[in-house]
């Protein structure tokens, strides 16, 4: 919505914003893909905006989907290593983490908060849904961690 939707969050120093930028859904294409004027597709647009512009204070993030390994990568490679990128999109909505994790990570491996909900949440609807909840999780974070160790 740009930066007046934004600003008045920004007020306060101790807090962050994160921004759409390219979205896990298949149908984000119909809007992240379009040309902006500088000739690139708008994700990268807003990649740049939010990193050059908005984020003087180093409060912004944004959402990029670990269905989009490829962008992902290029958003990385725009923003720099500071930025936070929130990065939805592995477990029920298939995204690889390997892939994930060596295009997201920054220099020092980390710089993501990668988000896995219903293949946690419903990994049981037997009695045992706790537990397999619980491995689930546990088998998701491990299965990060020795991306970012390879
Ligand atoms: O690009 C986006 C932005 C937000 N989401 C949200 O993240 C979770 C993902 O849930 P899963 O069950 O792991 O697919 C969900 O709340 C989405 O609304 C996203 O998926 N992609």
């Amino acid at each position: 919505m740009g930066f007046d939707s934004i600003e008045p969050y920004l007020a306060w120093k101790d807090r962050g914003i994160i921004i759409l930028c390219r979205t896990s859904n298949p149908g984000g294409s119909d809007l992240q893909f379009v040309e902006s004027a500088s000739g690139e597709p708008l994700y990268l647009h807003v990649a740049s905006m939010v990193a050059e512009k908005w984020n003087t204070h180093g409060q912004c993030g944004l959402v990029v989907g670990a269905t989009f390994p490829e962008e992902l990568s290029k958003v990385r490679a725009r923003v720099g290593d500071a930025m936070p990128l929130l990065v939805p999109g592995i477990g029920a909505q298939g995204g690889d983490i390997e892939e994930t994790v060596t295009a997201g990570r920054n220099i020092a491996g980390t710089g993501m908060m990668i988000n896995s909900s219903r293949a946690i949440l419903y990994a049981s609807s037997d009695e045992n849904w706790k537990e397999e909840a619980a491995r689930v999780a546990r088998e998701t974070r491990d299965q990060i961690n020795q991306a970012r160790a390879g």
